[in-house]
């Protein structure tokens, strides 16, 4: 594995290390403080333990039922598959729009159909005079939609569902948020207002806009590195998202110093600088992370004998993926965060904490909502819902799916009989973590959930949970991996 070099790695070998260093737990306990108070979130504390690690903790009684935290994404992305069949906003994933929209984008990439290398093939024509056009639909990969059983509708019914001029029965009980775009001029990433994007902006998006306010060094790298993250796995968009968050909050605190120096006597920038780089990387330093290509479980389609070359070949990914990275966005200024190390630990990161980004589909609420009317107006509505639906099909349902990584959410600790679950309610209509008690919690408790379907048995609840590097010791484990251990000893020998 050592045989890919990067030069980087080499050069920088002591602010790696440092950057990987785990901050003392005063600095962990502070910093989690601080986030707490900002998600006004008085009812939880994160703590550290020598066996587990960090982990979240009651300091309020919880009821069964009520809300624990709502925890906001640091960086997330929607699969690049399920662009297709839902247009949602690129900062906290509520869906925009309109049901219509929603309804004529789906139909319009069913129309076109999915060529061999899995991409959308366009043929439409543009509809210029609207704000929202089918030739501003910019997807990458489609998803494989079921597309069985469906009866398409003429081209004209999907367009003017596009461009709003038909209005569906009872739709405006649905109303989105309107659709604003990049300021950049990307054409690929859409938000619910003009807050969400500028704060996308300033997060991360400023790096890697394609468009023509993109501060990239090159726009066509930045599509080169998309391109290769769509082809192979969309987490080195999240990879790539967390290094430009780095590099945006290391300027701003940059320029903050700057204009405070003025004011005083000057100190040497150069020593200050990697300071500035380790403060703005602290959200990501207090992630619990190993090497991507170290921890990954291996798929069940690969022979343990084929492990190495397995784990080579994910590390080659990622070195391949981090050099179309650096054409795009690399300054020597903060060289440390493009070396190969500081990478795999970020994807590793998402690998061992992410948790899926799910967000339900409107459509299907319109629909059901339809079905649910009084008999003449639903007859009246479906006149006209039920060609669409028919045309739609089984995938009416689909709602957003992706990837965030939650800053709270992954510090709470696993355990087959959690008293927490992450789940959405009817309210929850965009990309935040929303954790829910499963029982009473009482003050001093440690508030866990589940990483792996608690009901297998004690055996595959272990394999499952080796993909996570750990074996579990909550007492049900305890309990049944002494019964399993028992049995063995109380075997009949045949
Ligand atoms: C999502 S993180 C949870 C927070 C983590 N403790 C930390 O320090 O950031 C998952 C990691 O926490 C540890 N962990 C979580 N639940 C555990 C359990 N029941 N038993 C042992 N280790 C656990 C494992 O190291 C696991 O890979």
């Amino acid at each position: 594995m050592d045989s890919i070099c990067d030069t980087l790695d080499v050069e920088f070998a002591n602010e790696i290390s440092l950057l990987l260093e785990p901050l003392p737990s005063s600095q962990i306990r502070e910093y989690f403080d601080d986030l707490l108070t900002t998600r006004q979130c008085g009812g939880l504390s994160v703590k550290h333990d020598d066996e587990r690690g960090k982990g979240v903790y009651a300091i309020n009684v919880f009821k069964e039922g009520q809300l624990i935290l709502k925890d906001q994404m640091l960086v997330g992305a929607q699969h690049s598959s399920n662009k297709m069949d839902c247009l949602v906003c690129s900062f906290c994933f509520c869906f925009i729009g309109s049901i219509e929209l929603q309804i004529g984008r789906k139909l319009y990439f069913q129309g076109l159909g999915i060529s061999s290398n899995g991409k959308c093939h366009s043929d439409a024509t543009d509809m210029e005079d609207d704000s929202y056009t089918v030739s501003d639909i910019n997807l990458g990969e489609c998803s494989t939609n079921n597309l069985k059983n469906t009866t398409p509708l003429p081209k004209e019914i999907v367009e003017s569902l596009i461009n709003g001029k038909l209005e569906l029965p009872a739709s405006g009980r649905f109303s989105l948020p309107p659709v604003v775009s990049c300021p950049g001029g990307c054409g690929e990433t859409y938000y619910c207002s003009k807050s969400c994007a500028d704060m996308d902006w300033k997060s991360s998006h400023s790096l890697l806009c394609t468009g023509e306010g993109s501060m990239s060094l090159c726009k066509e790298a930045v599509s080169e590195f998309i391109e290769h993250a769509n082809d192979t796995n969309d987490i080195f968009l999240l990879a790539a998202k967390v290094i430009s968050f780095t590099i945006l909050r290391y300027k701003k605190l940059k320029a903050a110093h700057l204009k405070e120096e003025k004011n005083s006597a000057p100190h040497g920038l150069a020593d200050i600088s990697f300071s500035l780089l380790l403060e703005a990387w602290k959200p990501i330093s207090v992630g619990y992370k190993r090497r991507w290509w170290e921890c990954i479980a291996l798929p069940a389609d690969v022979d343990r004998c084929d492990e190495v070359g397995f784990r080579m070949q994910i590390k080659e990914m990622a070195s391949t993926s981090l050099q179309l990275l650096k054409a795009a966005i690399f300054d020597k200024e903060y060289a440390p965060l493009f070396s190969l190390d500081i990478y795999g630990h970020i994807i590793g990161m998402f690998e061992l904490n992410n948790l899926d980004l799910v967000v339900a589909s409107p459509v299907e609420d319109y629909f059901l909502y339809i079905d649910d009317l009084p008999h003449p107006q639903k007859k009246e509505a479906e006149a006209i819902t039920k060609p669409i639906l028919d045309a739609i099909g089984d995938d009416y349902s689909i709602g957003c799916q992706g990837t965030a990584f939650f800053p709270l959410q992954s510090c709470m600790n696993h355990s087959c009989c959690p008293n927490a679950k992450a789940f959405k309610r009817e309210e929850d209509t965009d990309g935040q973590a929303t954790i829910i008690a499963l029982q009473p919690i009482q003050v001093g408790e440690e508030v866990t959930i589940s990483y792996i379907d608690e009901e297998l048995t004690y055996e595959e609840r272990q394999m499952m949970l080796a993909d996570y590097g750990f074996r579990c010791k909550c007492l049900k484990c305890l309990e049944e991996g002494h019964q399993s251990n028992t049995n063995l000893v109380t075997a009949p020998t045949t």
